[in-house]
């Protein structure tokens, strides 16, 4: 069986004009400052629209990521007898799935490159008995998928391996009894744990899992899993540490507001941090499951200042504002971090920082980036090369030297393996090494289409409308 290819563009995102590629990534002039508006979180939109799937209603999303990944988990969905409509108004209206009810014929979905569809929808295709067909990108068939996939096993899928073993493709076919309890190693992925929970509200006997491996990496997804289940009247229990039981139950049909992504809000952040500007994002969460929220802390290591100032009207929300550090004449200076542990997807951000920093920083604990949209710490390594920089590659850790020993990166044509956060790494390195493109940055519409305009609106506003033949 060939891989099939989505188109990378949503309905919206199409009526723009493609970024040039490869594309001419701006050198900051000056201090970057200005406000950005942020499109909706993907792992947030992609929970809201799995869930919305299994409700007991009609459910209303407000705020939704337009994006490639959000599209393929749209498309496998209505795949798989849902449906979803974009109102006038903006919403995005899902009419759940009919659980229970067999399924006609063979039903492909296609994950694209998108963890969230490839590690959520198995779970979900499963409450319907029928035979489904879960397919990818040729760069998906190489992230893991076997404990996930033992885990279906263990619960009533029949699961028949398409290409190599633990991998996409596979069918999956299900009919006879459900199972309530899994034991799956996460170690590789937390999505293995969030794409079994998820729907395990809707088994007839719920679903207990037990984590049986090493340390969970990005512990915050599946903490975000529970709350955001425990938050739509799911019962969750966590009655040991590493097990998570989901009582059987109905999902209350839901109106919505999604969150901003603040992961893709790391790179506009960043912007600041390494120009010594000031950057702002409005309607930052006062309170949220997101592992963005980390920039308040990680910020700082590298010298910027980090504020938070609530709504006067809401003060659930309010705006983040990053200030870049400045040496005594004025100069942006970015500080070594020392040791940064477990920042998950957002180390990409966290490594074009460090890559720009005067003293030495380490990324520790992302070992388990090798099996995201590519090997992360090889590409890391392989794209700080091209700048010029020497970055050692431990198993699970990168090793950025600091300008003051490493120089400073240089001008490169950045190349991206198909990765959005390797496009908004060179992005941010390219700020400070002039005459810096990158190759195929449209791979941002895995979850930010807009990515190309917002950063020229914000780094380079006069450029960036030149560009795109507007009046500046
Ligand atoms: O559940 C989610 O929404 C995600 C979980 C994480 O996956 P890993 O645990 O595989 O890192 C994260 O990196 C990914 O971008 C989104
Ligand atoms: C790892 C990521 O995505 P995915 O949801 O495809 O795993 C990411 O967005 O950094």
């Amino acid at each position: 069986m060939t891989a099939h290819r989505t188109p990378r563009t949503t309905p919206a995102a199409a009526s723009r004009p493609a970024p040039a590629d490869p594309w001419p990534a701006p050198a900051a002039a000056g201090p970057v400052r200005g406000t950005v508006r942020l499109p909706g979180s993907k792992s947030l939109t992609n929970r809201l629209l799995v869930l919305a799937a299994v409700a007991d209603g009609p459910c209303v999303l407000h705020g939704a990521l337009a994006s490639r990944d959000t599209a393929l988990m749209r498309g496998a969905l209505e795949a798989l007898g849902a449906r979803c409509e974009d109102r006038a108004d903006g919403a995005l209206m899902v009419t759940p799935l009919p659980v229970g009810e067999p399924l006609t014929g063979e039903v492909p979905v296609d994950c694209g490159l998108a963890g969230t569809v490839m590690r959520f929808v198995p779970a979900l295709a499963a409450l319907r008995p029928g035979v489904v067909v879960v397919d990818g990108d040729p760069g998906a068939r190489v992230r893991p998928m076997a404990p996930l996939l033992a885990g279906l096993e263990q619960t009533g899928t029949r699961v028949e391996h398409l290409g190599e073993p633990g991998f996409l493709p596979v069918r999956l076919t299900t009919g006879g009894a459900l199972g309530d309890t899994a034991a799956v190693d996460a170690s590789g992925s937390s999505q293995f744990l969030s794409g079994l929970l998820l729907t395990a509200a809707r088994r007839p006997d719920g679903l207990t899992v037990r984590h049986t491996g090493e340390r969970v990496p990005s512990p915050e997804h599946v903490a975000m899993t529970v709350a955001f289940l425990r938050g739509h009247g799911v019962r969750v229990d966590e009655p040991a540490p590493g097990v998570w039981r989901v009582h059987p139950g109905p999902v209350p049909a839901f109106e919505a507001h999604v969150e901003p992504d603040l992961s893709n809000a790391g790179p506009f952040l960043a912007a600041a941090a390494v120009t010594g500007g000031e950057v702002s994002v409005p309607d930052w969460p006062a309170s949220t499951t997101q592992i963005g929220d980390r920039w308040r802390r990680i910020l700082p290591a590298f010298g910027a200042e980090v504020t938070f100032s609530p709504d006067p009207g809401d003060p659930a929300r309010g705006t983040l504002t990053v200030t870049g550090g400045v040496d005594g004449g004025g100069r942006p200076r970015v500080a070594g971090a020392g040791e940064v542990a477990d920042t998950a997807e957002l180390a990409p951000t966290v490594a074009a920082l460090a890559l720009l920093a005067a003293g030495p920083t380490r990324l520790s604990g992302i070992g388990h980036l090798r099996g995201h949209e590519t090997d992360r710490l090889a590409a890391l390594a392989a794209e700080a090369a091209r700048f010029g920089v020497d970055v050692a590659e431990g198993p699970d850790a990168l090793d950025f030297p600091g300008t003051a020993a490493g120089g400073a990166p240089s001008a490169a044509q950045a190349h991206t393996y198909e990765d959005h956060r390797m496009a908004t790494f060179a992005a941010v390195v390219g700020l400070c090494a002039p005459g810096t493109t990158v190759r195929d940055v449209a791979t941002t519409a895995k979850t930010m289409p807009d990515f190309p305009a917002l950063w020229e609106g914000l780094v380079a506003p006069s450029a960036g409308a030149a560009d795109r033949g507007e009046d500046a």
